[in-house]
């Protein structure tokens, strides 16, 4: 009898934690969303309407792949929003610019008025604004380190990290991104016919080139050393380009499914392979105190002044910092190392690889810019001589192009961060736990920002400086905003500005007759059939520098 009563017991002690479950559930998927939808409309904010469990990823998704699986038009047009984040080009024109949209049961809020995004980002109220947490496949790709950490940690490694990237630093870094960017022209040389031509698909020749400076530069290593890593990272990033047309269901990744699997895998190997390379590392440094891969670099950015004041023939890198502050703390430990490296392989190459190509790609369909951005290199530099740090600052035009890329073509196209608070934007109230989605493509195609010539190539719009170029000084924002801002963006600025120059130097070039203009997102922005152009050995280089000035 008693058996029996406790069996009773036992079942509705199950039925009400299964009742309990199932309220949770419809609370999150169906009642939460609900009433959010409630509270910004009240506020004159709609979006296209919640559908239970999935949101709007099935009607995202679905435009997204058919604004992929057709043709730009115009051909050659610069107007890339509408097939690019063609969700956002859709409901903005139903519900506004500021709309909320459904990722699953997470809800965001676009946002790209500048004015909002300054108030996010660099505002007193920017502490209400902090960084979402990835979806655990890209967490695995990025690397639990800057890109992603929050709070203290985040404050100490960027501390650590971010003497790597001080110009007088940089500047040392010259003469390895020249020589670099020399040995891959020496290979189109190679390949050019007697006609002095050659075509090249450049996406794929600037992602090994930029893989090549990031591995000497970031981490003081070999390119050999490093292609390991970036070929397993590369298997990954399809991985984690997949979750984006997915609702994000949490504990997923802890099944054993093919992908998860394959992804532990990768990670596995991923890991193992930095270990050892910093191991190998922390060996050549002999167990020394000073490993910051430069002579003066053993402070590990605990002051930076004295870095600066320093003066150094061999640079600072990431590596050896990180390193360096393993040894003076326990906080930064050989799996904060890891995860680092990890982020700085992934952004180092694939953002700068890509606005290299969008570049390259504008500068191939816009001769006259070409001949201009050559002009002024040949002038400051001559025909042959690889430009030097006191050269590229004097290349105004070139800044002026790259500028116009980034705008264009923002390698970035958007940011998210989520209020960990009840917040005030603006008057509008923000619930704690919304996303905000800042779409940085919108803001760079806007008309009522950069005028009626937004979606054309116009770099001397910058002519006066990146503040002056529209009508708001916040609205060119490829590098993000705020102290979470991109730590590479002056060795980006700096690889594309050398390299550029040089190619630039030597070869004309055009797009070649198999070129599709078809810009999309993996994650990144990408030519979505790749982008192969004609160079041109140029005929007659002219006269050397010192003859000409
Ligand atoms: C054209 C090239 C690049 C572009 C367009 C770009 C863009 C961005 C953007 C928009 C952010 C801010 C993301 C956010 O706030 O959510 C960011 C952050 C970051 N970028 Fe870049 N990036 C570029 C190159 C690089 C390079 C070369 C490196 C490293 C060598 C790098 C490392 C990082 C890191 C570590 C962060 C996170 C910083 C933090 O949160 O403290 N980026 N980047």
């Amino acid at each position: 009898m008693e058996d029996e009563a406790f069996a009773w017991l036992k079942l509705a002690v199950i039925c009400a934690a299964v009742a309990a479950a199932a309220l949770r559930i419809a609370a999150v998927l169906w009642w939460r969303p609900r009433r959010i939808e409630d509270h910004f409309s009240r506020q004159g904010i709609r979006g296209p309407p919640y559908r239970f469990f999935i949101g709007n990823v099935k009607e995202l998704v679905g435009m997204m792949m058919k604004a992929s699986s057709q043709p730009m038009a115009p051909p050659f047009s610069h107007n890339i929003l509408p097939r690019v984040l063609s969700f956002y080009h859709h409901w903005k024109k139903i519900y506004g610019s500021t709309f909320l949209v459904w990722f699953g049961p997470t809800v965001r809020l676009t946002v790209s008025d500048p004015e909002l995004i300054r108030e996010i980002f660099t505002s007193k109220q920017s502490e209400f604004y902090e960084k979402s947490e990835s979806h655990p496949l890209v967490k695995q790709l990025e690397g639990d380190g800057l890109l992603s950490l929050r709070g203290e940690k985040w404050t100490h490694h960027r501390k650590i990290i971010v003497p790597t990237f001080y110009m007088e630093n940089l500047k040392l870094l010259v003469p390895v991104v020249a020589s670099s960017v020399t040995s891959m022209l020496e290979k189109w040389e190679v390949l050019m016919s007697k006609s002095g031509e050659v075509e090249i698909e450049v996406s794929e020749w600037l992602q090994n080139l930029t893989e090549d400076i990031i591995t000497r530069t970031a981490f003081g290593i070999s390119y050999e050393d490093g292609k390991a890593i970036f070929r397993l990272q590369a298997r990954q990033m399809v991985l984690a380009a997949d979750v984006f047309q997915k609702v994000f269901i949490p504990g997923y990744r802890f099944l054993p499914t093919k992908r998860n699997i394959v992804s532990w895998k990768l990670d596995r190997e991923i890991k193992k392979s930095l270990v050892k390379l910093i191991d190998r590392r922390k060996e050549e440094s002999g167990g020394s105190s000073d490993d910051g891969g430069g002579d003066g670099g053993g402070d590990g950015g605990k002051d930076a002044a004295t870095l600066e004041g320093r003066s150094r023939s061999r640079p600072n890198d990431l590596l050896g910092l990180m390193i360096q502050a393993s040894k003076l703390s326990d906080a930064v430990s050989v799996n904060d190392i890891v995860e680092e490296c990890k982020g700085f392989f992934f952004a180092g190459k694939h953002s700068t690889s890509n606005m290299l190509t969008w570049t390259t790609v504008l500068l191939a369909m816009h001769p006259q810019w070409q001949v201009r951005a050559r002009d002024e290199v040949l002038r400051v530099c001559g025909s042959r001589d690889v430009p030097t740090k006191d050269d590229l600052v004097k290349l105004k035009t070139l800044t002026m192009v790259v500028n116009e890329s980034l705008r264009l073509y923002p390698p970035v196209v958007a940011m998210i961060r989520r209020a960990r608070a009840d917040a005030e934007l603006n008057g509008y109230q923000i619930p704690r736990g919304t996303e905000i989605l800042i779409p940085i493509l919108a803001l760079h195609h806007d008309q009522a920002i950069w005028g009626s010539d937004a979606n054309e190539f116009n770099p001397g719009r910058f002519a006066d400086g990146v503040a002056r170029a529209a009508k708001h000084p916040g609205a060119f924002i490829p590098f993000g905003l705020g102290p979470r801002n991109c730590i590479g963006q002056n060795l980006a600025l700096l690889q594309a500005k050398l390299a550029l120059a040089i190619i630039i130097q030597r070869f004309s070039f055009v797009l070649a007759p198999s070129y599709r203009h078809a810009p999309t997102v993996l994650m990144l922005l990408y030519p979505q059939h790749g982008a192969p152009i004609i160079f041109k050995r140029l005929a007659d280089p002219p006269a050397p520098r010192d003859q000409r000035l």
